[in-house]
């Protein structure tokens, strides 16, 4: 189901575990800064409306997608229940897209399969910016929200697993 028709921004608070004890890291990329402080500040918001302490949200920046697989791999190591990458590739004139989207996929799978902390994949792929502004605070609501909520419920499954 596409976002269009599927807009996972908007849940129900009674359905989220409560989150006031955990601690959350995120790692965002700098490229399309414009998305990704949309995609942050969703994720922020979520998490403090969910119960986590401002103090219990420790954020990275990294300089581009490609090195939220390092920026996360690092997070993972420091104590956090579990950890959103934020990212924003948008189509360009060459194969770098597929590269950076492969790659950045790939490893962040890769983290979750190798380690402990769940990695939460916030990355957006979008062949326009107008597809990213829509889903990062726009008509097609915040992957950031979604992210965060996401992220609430791998820390819980850790928790209870
Ligand atoms: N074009 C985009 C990039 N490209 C940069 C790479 O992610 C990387 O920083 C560089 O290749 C150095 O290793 N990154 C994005 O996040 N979004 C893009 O649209
Ligand atoms: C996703 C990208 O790296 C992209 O913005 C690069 O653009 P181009 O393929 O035109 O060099």
């Amino acid at each position: 189901m596409a976002t269009a028709n599927k807009n996972l921004s908007h849940y129900d608070k009674n359905t989220i575990p409560d989150a006031s004890k955990f601690r959350f890291g995120i790692v965002v990329s700098e490229w399309n800064a414009n998305i990704t402080e949309g995609l942050y500040k969703g994720a922020y918001d979520a998490l403090i409306e969910n119960g986590v302490q401002p103090a219990n949200i420790v954020r990275w920046n990294v300089p581009g997608s490609f090195e939220l697989v390092y920026g996360c791999k690092k997070m993972q190591e420091q104590m956090v229940n579990a950890v959103i990458a934020i990212g924003s590739v948008i189509q360009g004139e060459t194969k770098h897209f597929d590269f950076v989207c492969e790659g950045v996929a790939q490893g962040i799978k890769d983290l979750n399969v190798m380690r402990e902390t769940p990695v939460i994949f916030c990355v957006l792929t979008d062949n326009t910016m107008q597809q990213a502004i829509e889903r990062s605070g726009g008509k097609h609501g915040n992957k950031g929200t979604e992210a965060a909520i996401a992220a609430i419920k791998m820390a819980e499954l850790r928790k209870n697993s």
